[in-house]
């Protein structure tokens, strides 16, 4: 079957479903493989679930009338996605970087919501099924398109590009994300940048954070650039206040001051990214404000929580080198005198995660804490005068025993360390 074909049985049955656990009536299954089920195995469920069609990879699967058969599944939901972009002559935003991308994107998408109708990745499904599958789930009525791409190594983010055929581009920072994977800091450059070499190849337009020089470097040669910064900018904004939340004022390219739900000052040029999308697409300031301000991250990320007396920051979504430099700085400025710092290991550093995490332990012994907890990962192959434990539980049952009260913490870690669990003993 060619992809026209398979495209027409899409435009019938537009609900694309990889999961036979979520699969709803009429959705196009499209059995994936991966690393612990093979989907072709599912495609009978997903008929007598109700699926339209299920698409397979594997002809001993096969059912008929009903399944349709083609060499590779992923890449056919690959190209069914490209074949259904191409349909669209409207702005495709893509955002990818270290740190910040899914800020980012839901800043961006509340502010271009308020003027078009504006279809964006969910959550940060944002690997090699997930972009597909954000692009098969954009409707004929769409005006924009805001696409998370994230990328643990080098030709990623240029074989996203190719499916989502992006015309506008941001990168919010080039950080030590996912070093083991891209091969170093120079690495997480090289590949992240394959979206703005693709923006030039394709004479398309960038977002670019003016503040940093790299991103002046790595967006050199494109013509439309639409800049955000601290001073020479198009859009200047700085830090009113950042203690608990992030206060914005500008001094260029926006009338007056917002007030966020963000804790951390290093969302500023995720506010400031939003800032300037809205007004390169013409959205009237007070839409910008209102849709920032709205925003409350409620995913782990920058949230503030209060449990009884307690104040918790739960940053707990992932960490990495730069985003625990900035964590810790923030939290560090914060007002109060009985302040917990509860981290997690931080992965995927390869062969640079033993000296990241003996950097880190030096940044932290900066400042002044009440006490410092380090939970699992490299943490517990590093020398160190902070209190050591080999999982978020065992963090959590220490803090319950202090019997706290008034007290901020700041929690964070990398995914894999789950340090969420640690609110459950507060
Ligand atoms: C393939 C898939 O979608 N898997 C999801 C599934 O996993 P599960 O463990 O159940 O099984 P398999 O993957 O082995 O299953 C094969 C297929 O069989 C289906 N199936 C299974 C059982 C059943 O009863 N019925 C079935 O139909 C199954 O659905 C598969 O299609 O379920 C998990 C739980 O819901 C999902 O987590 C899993 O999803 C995988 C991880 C996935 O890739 N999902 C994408 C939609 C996605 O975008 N996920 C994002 C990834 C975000 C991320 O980490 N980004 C990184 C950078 C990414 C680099 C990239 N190269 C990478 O490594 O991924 C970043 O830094 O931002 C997310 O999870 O949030
Ligand atoms: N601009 C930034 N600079 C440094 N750190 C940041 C920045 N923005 C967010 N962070 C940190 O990164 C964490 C994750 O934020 P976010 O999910 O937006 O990033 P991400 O790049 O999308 O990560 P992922 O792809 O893993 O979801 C935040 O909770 C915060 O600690
Ligand atoms: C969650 C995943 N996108 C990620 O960023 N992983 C890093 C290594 C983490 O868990 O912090």
């Amino acid at each position: 079957m060619t992809i026209a074909e398979l495209y027409a049985i899409y435009q019938q049955h537009p609900t694309v479903q990889t999961d036979t656990r979520k699969l709803q009536k009429d959705d196009l299954y499209f059995a994936l493989k991966g690393p612990n089920f093979n989907g072709n195995a599912f495609a009978q469920k997903a008929l007598e679930q109700g699926a339209a069609y299920a698409v397979i990879d594997e002809a001993d699967y096969a059912i008929k009338d009903k399944t349709i058969l083609v060499d590779d599944v992923l890449q056919t939901l690959q190209q069914l996605a490209l074949h259904h972009r191409k349909q669209f002559n409207i702005p495709f935003l893509a955002i990818t970087g270290s740190n910040g991308k899914t800020t980012t994107k839901e800043l961006i998408h509340a502010v271009l919501s308020t003027a078009f109708k504006t279809y964006t990745t969910e959550g940060n499904l944002n690997n090699h099924i997930g972009v597909p599958l954000t692009i098969l789930k954009i409707k004929s009525n769409a005006e924009m398109a805001v696409i998370e791409m994230g990328a643990n190594h080098q030709k990623e983010i240029a074989s996203y590009c190719v499916i989502a055929l992006p015309t506008h581009g941001l990168i919010t920072n080039v950080g030590k994300a996912h070093l083991e994977g891209f091969g170093g800091e120079e690495g997480v450059r090289k590949g992240k940048g394959e979206l703005f070499d693709f923006i030039r190849q394709n004479n398309g337009s960038v977002f670019r954070m003016n503040d940093y020089d790299y991103l002046r470097d790595m967006s050199k040669g494109i013509a439309n650039v639409f800049t955000y910064g601290t001073k020479d900018a198009d859009v200047v904004g700085n830090v009113a206040q950042s203690d608990p939340f992030l206060e914005v004022n500008f001094t260029k390219g926006f009338e007056g001051e917002i007030k966020t739900s963000l804790v951390g000052s290093y969302n500023l040029p995720n506010v400031l990214a939003a800032v300037a999308a809205g007004k390169k697409f013409g959205v009237n300031d007070e839409k910008i404000k209102a849709a920032i301000e709205a925003y409350s991250p409620s995913n782990s990320r920058s949230q503030l929580v209060q449990k009884g007396s307690n104040k918790i920051i739960l940053d707990a979504y992932n960490a990495n080198p730069s985003s625990m430099k900035a964590a810790i700085e923030n939290f560090a400025k914060a007002e109060g005198d009985s302040k917990f710092l509860v981290l997690g290991g931080m992965a995927e550093l390869g062969q640079e995660s033993l000296q990241e995490h003996k950097t880190l332990i030096d940044e932290i012994a900066k400042h002044k804490w009440k006490a410092v907890l380090l939970v699992g990962g490299d943490f517990l192959k590093t020398e160190h005068p902070f209190l050591s434990f080999a999982k978020p539980e065992e963090a959590g049952e220490w803090l319950q025993k202090q019997n706290l009260q008034n007290a901020f913490f700041l929690i964070k870690g990398s995914r894999s360390m789950q340090m969420e669990k640690v609110l459950n003993y507060l």
